[in-house]
């Protein structure tokens, strides 16, 4: 079993949003990003994994083992940021660091002065009255010094200043290093999916549409300008897209496709790359 998260017809209803039904999987020593437009249920899901929602239907597996049943072991090999400490505004930093290190056995002091350092916070702010930023930065700390196994991630670097973006970036990478450990990273930014992940899972209205390996955007996503485009390529399970004014076609597989167009005698025109922006873009459109 290398799943380090398994969900299965994961459904939860709002009264005004049904997320689901949702199947998924997180491989161990992979990054996974979680991508959808404002409120497509990313956060929901972040909320079911961790057992701070519950579910209406499905069942979420963390590491093989059941998250209901074993929320207190399985929570110590999990790092989480989504805004989860808000309640604790009256708290310092360091009072809420004491907090959070009580539930680590495998706290590391050492590592959070480390990263207090990098990120320059003073943790005698109080949580509360933090800026947006620091508040991300200090979660995004908490996150990391009880050594987990599984990060979930929920934006962690919304709001964050540049630099401390890119810190944000180096570290998650170096987290991946040793192939054993796995990350759910909720983002809107292109360049954190670009350096830190392997795979991409588009959310939406509550509906997962699409999982991608993201080499596989380089290598066989494009858009295709032929000569014409018939009713028979809308069917093709490659073909994602076909544009009359010019003839145009979106696919997954330019292989496939070429070789489809051959052998219905449609003469390609020009053929361009799609940008992982785009591909994001075109699901996220054609599903508005
Ligand atoms: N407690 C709640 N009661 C009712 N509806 C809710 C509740 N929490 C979330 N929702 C609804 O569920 C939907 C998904 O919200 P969610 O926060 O999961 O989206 P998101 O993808 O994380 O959005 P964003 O990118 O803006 O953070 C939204 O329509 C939201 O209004």
């Amino acid at each position: 079993m290398n799943n380090v998260i398994d969900v299965v017809g994961l459904m939860k209803h709002y009264k005004k949003f049904t997320l689901g039904p949702i199947d998924f999987q997180v491989e161990k020593g992979t990054a996974v990003a979680l991508v959808g437009t404002n409120g497509s249920g990313k956060s929901t899901v972040f909320r079911l994994l961790l057992n701070i929602l519950q579910s209406d239907e499905g069942s979420i597996q963390l590491f093989g083992e059941n998250m209901v049943e074993k929320e207190t072991e399985l929570k110590q090999k999990i790092g989480y940021v989504g805004d989860l400490y808000e309640q604790f505004g009256h708290f310092t930093i360091k009072e809420l660091k004491s907090l959070v290190s009580y539930w680590y056995p495998s706290w590391d002091d050492e590592r959070y002065s480390y990263l207090l350092k990098r990120y320059n916070i003073d943790d005698s702010e109080k949580f509360g009255k933090s800026s947006k930023g620091t508040k991300k930065k200090a979660e995004f700390i908490f996150s990391l010094c009880h050594d987990p196994k599984l990060l979930l991630l929920d934006e962690p670097s919304a709001g964050v200043d540049i630099v401390s973006q890119r810190k944000m970036k180096e570290d998650l990478m170096s987290f991946m290093e040793d192939g054993e450990r796995s990350i759910l990273l909720a983002t809107h930014i292109v360049d954190e999916i670009k350096q830190v992940c392997d795979y991409i899972a588009v959310l939406e209205k509550g509906k997962l549409l699409y999982s991608f390996d993201k080499d596989e955007v380089y290598e066989k996503w494009a858009r295709v300008w032929v000569v014409n485009v018939t009713d028979t390529l809308l069917e093709h399970p490659n073909v994602l897209m076909v544009g009359r004014t010019p003839p145009q076609i979106v696919t997954n597989n330019l292989p496939t496709l070429e070789n489809e167009l051959n052998s219905l005698d449609i003469a390609i025109t020009h053929t361009q790359r799609l940008t992982l922006e785009e591909v994001i873009e075109h699901l996220q459109q054609t599903h508005a």
